[in-house]
């Protein structure tokens, strides 16, 4: 299961068929709304790139109801955003913000989100959350963060897990992610019972059942500081905008992950055209990247 021959190198061709695109009778709400709860006082701009992302990949509306400091950021680079509570068709949660600080300043919040069961994107410092969602799952962790998750839910789950990890030698150390990421997101998706996008040269996605799908060719140029961000808000409007389809067949977070990865590494490849990119740069190629896509050039 978890060799590199079972992995499907994800394309132009199968993205197409996961894109969203609104029709006549389509308004705000039909296309999908993403709730999202990122950022904190010391990363703030993790919201607002992430938010940025989003409504650039096509959602219908975003309702932000991170901390309210940075509602105001947020809302001075995208006044469409709306940031009061109700309903959202999926969730993106965790960019730019720590564990051990989240649950004092959004406790409440976070706990509604989880128990509200829509596909929600865990990001950063709400990966752990994973035990917590009743919804389809999809992580965004980078090698490190992986590797703290793993060791996380050993301790966490006590005797009984550390032992089943031990089978394979124990939680990882991050050199060993590097050094085999197709392993150990696909462990990591079985372990975690949630799809699994680990993020590097090579995105890997993994789901639970089996689905395995790899994303190259983005530009090296893309290791920049806020990319990460960008790719959770591509990724939670791709989830919004394709809520009924989760809703009939929950094992499409996978095909919509290796999506969101495809246009975030295209995006990258038409913002850099060879030189350097920042994060919002790769935001604002986005709407382009899905034009092309959709018209299959
Ligand atoms: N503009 C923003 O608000 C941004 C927010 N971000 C957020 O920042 C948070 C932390 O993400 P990270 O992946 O950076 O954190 P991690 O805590 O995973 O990584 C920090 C690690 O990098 C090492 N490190 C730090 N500086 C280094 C250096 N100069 N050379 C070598 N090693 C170094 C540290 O020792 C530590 O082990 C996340 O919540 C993320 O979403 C990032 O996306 C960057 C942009
Ligand atoms: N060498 C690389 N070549 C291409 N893409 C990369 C490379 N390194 C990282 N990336 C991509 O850049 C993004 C970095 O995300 P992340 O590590 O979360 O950074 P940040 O926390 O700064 O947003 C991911 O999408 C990852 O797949």
């Amino acid at each position: 299961m978890d060799t590199a021959a079972e992995w499907l190198e994800w394309d132009e061709r199968r993205a197409r068929e996961w894109l969203a695109v609104p029709r006549d009778g389509d308004d705000k709400y039909s296309r999908g709304v993403l709730g999202v709860i990122t950022g904190s006082h010391d990363y703030p701009g993790a919201a607002v790139l992430g938010v940025e992302a989003a409504m650039r990949a096509g959602v219908g509306m975003v309702r932000y109801t991170g901390p309210s400091a940075v509602r105001h950021l947020v809302m001075a680079r995208r006044p469409e955003v709306v940031g009061v509570g109700g309903r959202v068709q999926a969730w993106l949660i965790g960019s730019g913000m720590t564990t051990a600080r989240r649950t004092l300043i959004l406790g409440g919040e976070l706990d509604q989100a989880m128990a509200e069961g829509v596909p929600t994107v865990l990001d950063a410092g709400a990966l752990d959350l994973v035990h917590e969602a009743r919804g389809a799952v999809v992580l965004t962790p980078h090698y490190r963060e992986l590797a703290t998750l793993l060791m996380e839910t050993a301790r966490r789950a006590g005797h009984g897990a550390v032992k089943v990890s031990a089978e394979h030698g124990g939680p990882p150390h991050v050199d060993q992610i590097a050094a085999q990421p197709a392993l150990w997101a696909g462990r990591a998706a079985q372990q975690l019972g949630a799809t699994v996008l680990l993020k590097g040269a090579v995105t890997y996605i993994a789901h639970p059942d089996g689905a395995r799908f790899t994303v190259s060719g983005a530009p090296s140029w893309l290791a920049t500081a806020g990319t990460g961000d960008v790719l959770g808000g591509i990724l939670g409007a791709l989830l919004a905008t394709r809520h009924r389809t989760i809703a009939q067949d929950p094992d499409a977070v996978a095909p919509i992950a290796a999506t969101a990865a495809l246009l975030h590494a295209l995006a990258a490849r038409r913002a850099s055209q060879g030189g350097p990119i920042t994060a919002l740069d790769v935001a604002e190629a986005v709407p382009a990247t899905v034009a092309a896509l959709l018209s299959g050039k």
